[in-house]
């Protein structure tokens, strides 16, 4: 046991946060579906993912900067329309009404935490974190699959707390959670003393994404039998079962069921990581202003 103790999470010495987190992400770049994709059967579908969105100039598409932020909640985008003109006039018009306030981004694994995240950090002008990743450095480099097999999932589970109770004390960040972060009480006084945001995402899109880059780093989905899309589909419904009354304690939630409603989508996987930025920014708008 004290052996277990003492490789626990040393914020203080393993990482200077704070030094971090007066560095923004420097790369000011937005990202936009692909449209013209073809359309493969769904079961074929994830390995678009990454291929799906593109880099779009921030300064070709500021010439259309008073266009009204609220377009989105309006149900009224149009399929062309600059998605990052948007998000970036979201982001100036929300971020003095957040006074620093972290925002924590909660949800299942593979629902987008990180790649929403960095687009968050990237227009509002605060730091990324993921807290996997942190407690990693914190076990000197050791994987989060690799955690769970040398010492257990609680010892990750401490460690994990105490990344949160870190980074709660601090400002202008944005965190990538685990996607089993919402479970102990605990980490929700941290992170609800920021901002905390759900991204709500259906199971089967889930399993999609997870299907398409592997199970290997996700050692909860590694006991189960049948086809990479079948088990993992299996053991997120079992989590799903676990923990979904916890992710509702979030203060602010993005349901991709909505914002497909809201832009005419049909399938909750066309929906573009600045599409979901931008409702995360609206019902973040939503409780500040409240
Ligand atoms: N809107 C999206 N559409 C399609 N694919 C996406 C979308 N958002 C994220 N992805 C893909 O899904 C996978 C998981 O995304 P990401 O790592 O951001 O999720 P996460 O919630 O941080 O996962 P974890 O909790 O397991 O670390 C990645 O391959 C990413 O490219
Ligand atoms: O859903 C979970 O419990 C986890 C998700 C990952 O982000 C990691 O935090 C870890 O694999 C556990």
């Amino acid at each position: 046991m004290d052996a277990l103790i003492s490789q626990s999470v040393q914020l203080s010495t393993w990482v200077d946060l704070e030094k971090m987190a007066r560095t923004p992400s420097s790369s000011l770049r937005f990202t936009q579906r692909c449209r013209g994709q073809q359309r493969l059967p769904k079961r074929l579908q994830p390995k678009r993912a990454a291929a799906w969105y593109r880099p779009v100039s921030l300064k070709i598409s500021c010439s259309s900067e008073n266009y009204p932020a609220s377009v989105l909640e309006s149900g009224s985008l149009p399929a062309s329309f600059d998605q990052a003109v948007i998000l970036k006039n979201k982001a100036d018009e929300i971020e003095p009404y957040l006074d620093g306030r972290c925002i924590f981004l909660v949800g299942m694994m593979g629902s987008g935490k990180t790649t929403v995240g960095r687009i968050l950090s990237e227009v509002l002008g605060y730091s990324f974190f993921d807290s996997d990743k942190l407690i990693e450095q914190g076990v000197g480099g050791t994987a989060v699959a690799e955690i769970f097999k040398l010492y257990g999932e609680s010892f990750f589970r401490d460690n994990e707390t105490e990344v949160l109770r870190k980074l709660s004390s601090m400002h202008r960040l944005v965190v990538s959670t685990g996607g089993g972060a919402v479970v102990r009480p605990i980490n929700w006084r941290y992170m609800n003393k920021g901002i905390s945001v759900w991204l709500d995402v259906p199971l089967e899109a889930l399993a999609r994404r997870i299907t398409a880059v592997g199970t290997d780093s996700r050692p909860l989905l590694h006991n189960e039998s049948g086809d990479a899309y079948t088990k993992t589909f299996r053991r997120l419904s079992t989590l799903w079962e676990e923990r979904s009354e916890a992710y509702t304690k979030a203060i602010t939630t993005v349901s991709l069921e909505n914002i497909a409603a809201k832009l005419g989508d049909e399938d909750v996987c066309d929906i573009t990581p600045t599409a979901i930025a931008i409702e995360a920014l609206v019902q973040i708008e939503s409780f500040v202003k409240k």
